[in-house]
């Protein structure tokens, strides 16, 4: 399977060693505006692989994204330091107007997998710009913030992340809400195992796990500039599911019809992913005021994405 990249810093770079390390596309193509950037990265990846996979790794322009199943939009700009992700919407849109036609144009059957941020918007602008089925058209969402989740959860009851079973729904930013109430560990409900391990979660603790989540990206920049690694495994977590047509229950963003009382907005809530892209909307059992989060979140998104026009 080809896999296309544009943008080559350092999200769509993580992802594209991601993938060739996993072996999980044949060919993976970088496309950058400064092409001795994505050639640059393209020959630093392809020197991994033959230590991990056959992955062909190289850069291209965009006729060379002809035939792939799956692109990652990955280009614009990122947050400084203290900057949020909503504040990067006007300049990502209107590299998004470029890019979005220049990828539909030599590979009109992809699946577009949406990195930049704010994540959220940048999808739903994607599929007005596209016309593609929302299926077709996938952002990152929160299954980033959703692996910090875990994470974190792991940490504190001394359990591999791969066993926590938890979720973090709405926007991939501020407002984004933490589904506690139906987190689970194994097959047990989360309070079960605190008991259980004797680390119950307290307010305080969960104070700190909802902060670390939340503000995980404001630390990260300001400490390195930028987050990457996360985000490229879980890029190609999401590519992986489409892959192998796995059926994967992932917290991606699609544009959805409805959620509460906002309509025609793109979130994050569990979704069934493989070949065709999303098939299904799983929506969890959520307590009230997680509820009245998520409608905030969607409210939020929705204001946002009216303030742009395309
Ligand atoms: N969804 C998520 O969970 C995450 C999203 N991000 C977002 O991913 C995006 C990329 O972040 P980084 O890779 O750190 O930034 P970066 O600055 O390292 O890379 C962006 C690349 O886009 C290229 N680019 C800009 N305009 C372009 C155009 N019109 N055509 C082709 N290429 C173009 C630039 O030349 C640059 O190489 C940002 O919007 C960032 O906020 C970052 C981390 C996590
Ligand atoms: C930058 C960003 O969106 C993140 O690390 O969550």
């Amino acid at each position: 399977m080809k896999v296309g990249i544009v943008g080559a810093g350092m999200v769509g770079s993580s992802a594209g060693y991601a993938l060739a390390v996993m072996g999980l596309a044949s060919s993976v193509v970088l496309v950058d505006q400064n092409h001795d950037l994505a050639v640059a990265q393209a020959e630093d990846i392809a020197h991994a692989v033959p230590f991990m996979s056959s992955t062909i790794v190289e850069a291209a322009d965009y006729g060379g994204l002809a035939g792939a199943r799956v692109v990652i939009l990955a280009a614009g700009v990122s947050q400084k330091p203290g900057e949020t992700r909503l504040a990067l919407l006007e300049r990502n849109a209107a590299v998004f107007k470029d890019v979005v036609g220049n990828v539909l144009a030599v590979a009109p059957d992809a699946i577009l997998l949406i990195a930049s941020n704010p994540v959220d918007i940048m999808a739903q602008i994607t599929q007005r710009i596209s016309g593609l089925p929302a299926s077709r058209v996938v952002g990152s969402g929160t299954i980033l913030d959703t692996a910090r989740f875990r994470s974190l959860l792991g940490r504190h009851l001394g359990i591999s992340p791969q066993s926590v079973h938890a979720y973090v729904l709405g926007e991939h930013g501020d407002s984004e809400v933490l589904a506690w109430s139906n987190a689970r560990v194994g097959s047990l409900s989360l309070a079960e195992v605190a008991a259980q391990v004797g680390s119950p979660i307290t307010q305080h603790v969960r104070a700190r796990i909802d902060d670390g989540v939340r503000n995980a990206a404001y630390k990260i920049i300001k400490g390195k500039g930028a987050t990457y690694y996360g985000i490229g495994a879980g890029l190609a977590r999401i590519i992986k599911a489409i892959a192998r047509d796995q059926h994967d229950v992932l917290t991606v963003s699609c544009v959805m019809a409805e959620i509460g009382d906002v309509r025609d907005v793109a979130l994050s809530i569990p979704r069934v992913i493989g070949a065709d892209g999303v098939s299904e909307d799983l929506m969890p059992d959520l307590a009230a005021e997680e509820l009245e989060g998520l409608g905030r979140s969607a409210q939020l998104l929705k204001d946002c994405v009216e303030s742009i026009s395309l």
